[in-house]
C-alpha cells in the first residue's frame, strides 16, 4: 500500500467527526491493505510508531526537502526505513540519522512529507481511533462488529487481529480465546468523589480496598506460571515470591487478576518505589528479594480449570476466587448488599476509613452484577481516594536555572482532548527528586522537537502522575482551568499519553 494513500485517509478521517464517516473512510482503507501493510497501517493511523522511540530529535528534522513529484513510498518501505534509522547507534548517530530521514522525505510527497513530519513528531494522535478501526476492520472483512471487539480485547492488541482477520477471514476470529498463557488487557476503573456516590451509582456492590502496588494477571497452568503487568509484560522472572505463594495452591489451571505490593513487616504498604522497583528490575533478583519481599494480592478470577469466567457477574467470580485462594492471597472486602441502606453506607464508609489507616490509597467499589470487561474502563468498577490525582502528559519542558542548570525540569502538563490533542492545563517543578530530574532530562531529550534555549517541545508521549489541591480557573490556560499545587508524584511508564487522563475527566471533579 501507498504511504500516499494512508495519508490522505488519514487526513480525511480527521477532519470527520461523523464516526459512521470515519468508520466507512477506514473500511476502505482496510480491504485495499495486505496483511503485511497490517502491522504498519494501524499504529500509523493511530499515530503511534510500531518501533516506540526511534530517536529522531528536533535537529534532525530541520531544513526543509524538496519533495518528490509522484508517490512511490510504500508504508512497508516507510516502516522498513525507520527500523533502520532507530538501529543507528554510535559515533556519528546523530548524521546518519539524519542522512535516513533526508533520503526518507525526499522521496515523499508534499502532502506525505506532511504526514511523516506529523507522525514523527507525534501529532498524528487520533482520539479513540482503535475503537472506530476495530469497527471499520468489521465492516471491512465482513464480520459481526462484536466478534471483533472480543477477539481484540482478548488478543490485547487490534493489530493482531487484523492481521489474522484479513489474511484468514472472519471463521478465524475463533481461535481469539481467552487462553491460559495468553495474558489480555486488565479492565480498569473510572473515578468517584466519595464512597457515597459510588454506592448511588452501583447499587448492590462490594468495597474494596485498593492497594497501590501494580496490577498483575497470573496464569496458571500445572507447573506453568507466568505473571504480567497492566502493559502485559512478562515479569515472572522477577518475581520469585510470586511463583512459590501460586504453586502452593492446589487448584492447577487458572487466571487471576491482582496487585504485588511490598509490604513491611507491620503490614503496611511500603513506598511504590520500592514495588516499582522490584517489578522493574531483572538484576540481582534474589537479594532484592530478600531486601523488599513483595506479595500477591488477588482480587478477580477470570478462568477456573477449563471455565471462562469473564461473562459471570462479579459475585460468581469472587466466589470462584475465594474457593481458590487461602484470605491473605485475597483483598480485603465489605459488602453492601443494599445501598440505600443507612447502616450499610456507614459500615462501607468506616471501610474506607480503616484502609487508609491501614496505609491504603483508597476502595475500589465494584458493581456485584457486572462482568468483567477487559481491556476497558468500565463504569461498573469506581475508584475513590482521598488524595487526587491526574495522569497527564508532559507537553514541553522549561530548562532548569540555579542548581537545576543543564537539567530538564520544570514539566508543562497537557490533558487529553477527544480529538487526540491536548489541552495545557498548568506547569510544575514540584516533587521532583534528583533521580527523577536525571532521568526526565534524558528521556524528554530523546523526546524533544524544538528548543527555544528556554522551553523545549517534545512528541507528547511520557505520562506523568500528579497530585494537586483542586481546580483554579484561569484564562491563561484553554480550558479555563488550571491546577492548585500540582507536584509530581512518579511517571507512569505503564501507561501511554492514549490513556492520560482527559480535560473531561479533569473537569468533572470540579467541586
Ligand atoms: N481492589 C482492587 N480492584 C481493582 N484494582 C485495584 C484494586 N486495588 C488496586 N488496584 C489498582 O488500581 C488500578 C485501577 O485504577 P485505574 O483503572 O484508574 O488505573 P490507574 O489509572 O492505574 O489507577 P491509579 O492511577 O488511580 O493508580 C488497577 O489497575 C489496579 O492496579
Amino acid at each position: 500500500m501507498l504511504l500516499a494513500a494512508l495519508a490522505q485517509v488519514s487526513q480525511e478521517v480527521a477532519a470527520t467527526s461523523a464516526r459512521s464517516k470515519k468508520v466507512a473512510l477506514l473500511a476502505g482503507l482496510f480491504r485495499d491493505a495486505g496483511p503485511e501493510d497490517v502491522p504498519v497501517v494501524i499504529p500509523y493511523l493511530a499515530g503511534r510508531l510500531p518501533q516506540g522511540r526511534i530517536g529522531v530529535g528536533w535537529r534532525s528534522l530541520g531544513d526543509p526537502v524538496e519533495p518528490a513529484a509522484e508517490p512511490t513510498l510504500t508504508v512497508t518501505g516507510v516502516d522498513a526505513r525507520l527500523t533502520a534509522l532507530a538501529a543507528v547507534s554510535g559515533p556519528g548517530s546523530q548524521a546518519r540519522r539524519k542522512e535516513h530521514l533526508r533520503a526518507l522525505f525526499a522521496a515523499a510527497t508534499e502532502d506525505e512529507q506532511r504526514f511523516l513530519r506529523a507522525l514523527l513528531t507525534g501529532e498524528v494522535r487520533q482520539g479513540a481511533l482503535d475503537a472506530v478501526a476495530a469497527d471499520a476492520l468489521a465492516h471491512a472483512a465482513d464480520a459481526p462488529p462484536a466478534d471483533v471487539r472480543r477477539a481484540v480485547m482478548l488478543a490485547g492488541s487490534l493489530q493482531e487481529v487484523a492481521g489474522v482477520l484479513l489474511a484468514d477471514g472472519p471463521e478465524a476470529l475463533a481461535a481469539f480465546r481467552l487462553t491460559v498463557g495468553r495474558p489480555v488487557q486488565p479492565m480498569l476503573a473510572h473515578t468517584a468523589a466519595s464512597v457515597g456516590e459510588a454506592l448511588d451509582k452501583l447499587g448492590a456492590c462490594a468495597v474494596e480496598e485498593k492497594l497501590d502496588g501494580i496490577r498483575l494477571q497470573v496464569h496458571r497452568d500445572g507447573d506453568r506460571i507466568r505473571a504480567y503487568t497492566r502493559t502485559l509484560d512478562d515479569i515472572t522472572d522477577r518475581l520469585p515470591e510470586l511463583t512459590a505463594a501460586v504453586s502452593a495452591l492446589p487448584t492447577g489451571r487458572f487466571i487471576l487478576d491482582g496487585e504485588v505490593i511490598a509490604l513491611g513487616e507491620d503490614g503496611r504498604p511500603r513506598p511504590f518505589q520500592e514495588t516499582a522497583s522490584r517489578v522493574g528490575s531483572r538484576r540481582d533478583v534474589a537479594e532484592a528479594a530478600a531486601h523488599v519481599p513483595v506479595v500477591p494480592v488477588f482480587f478477580d478470577a477470570l478462568l477456573v480449570d477449563d471455565e471462562d469466567l469473564l461473562d459471570l457477574p462479579f459475585t460468581d467470580r469472587h466466589a470462584a476466587l475465594a474457593r481458590l485462594l487461602p484470605e491473605h492471597l485475597r483483598v480485603r472486602r465489605a459488602l453492601v448488599p443494599d445501598a440505600e441502606d443507612p447502616q450499610a453506607r456507614a459500615a462501607a464508609d468506616a471501610f474506607l476509613a480503616d484502609t487508609l489507616e491501614r496505609g491504603h490509597e483508597g476502595v475500589v467499589v465494584k458493581d456485584l452484577t457486572a462482568a468483567y470487561s477487559a481491556g476497558r474502563r468500565g463504569a461498573s468498577w469506581l475508584k475513590v481516594k482521598p488524595v487526587h490525582t491526574l495522569d497527564l502528559v508532559v507537553l514541553a519542558v522549561e530548562w532548569g536555572s540555579g542548581r537545576r542548570t543543564g537539567k530538564l525540569s520544570n514539566l508543562h502538563l497537557g490533558a487529553r482532548r477527544p480529538d487526540g490533542t491536548f489541552a495545557m492545563l498548568g506547569k510544575t517543578f514540584k516533587g521532583l527528586t534528583d533521580a527523577l530530574l536525571e532521568w526526565q532530562t534524558e528521556k524528554l531529550g530523546e523526546l524533544a522537537t524544538s528548543d527555544d534555549g528556554h522551553v523545549v517541545t517534545v512528541r507528547p508521549e511520557l505520562v506523568v502522575e500528579i497530585a494537586y489541591d483542586g481546580l483554579q480557573r484561569s484564562t491563561r490556560y484553554p480550558a479555563g482551568v488550571t491546577l492548585r499545587f500540582a507536584r509530581v508524584l512518579r511517571y507512569r511508564d505503564d501507561k501511554t499519553a492514549q490513556e492520560a487522563d482527559t480535560v473531561e475527566t479533569v473537569l468533572s471533579r470540579q467541586p
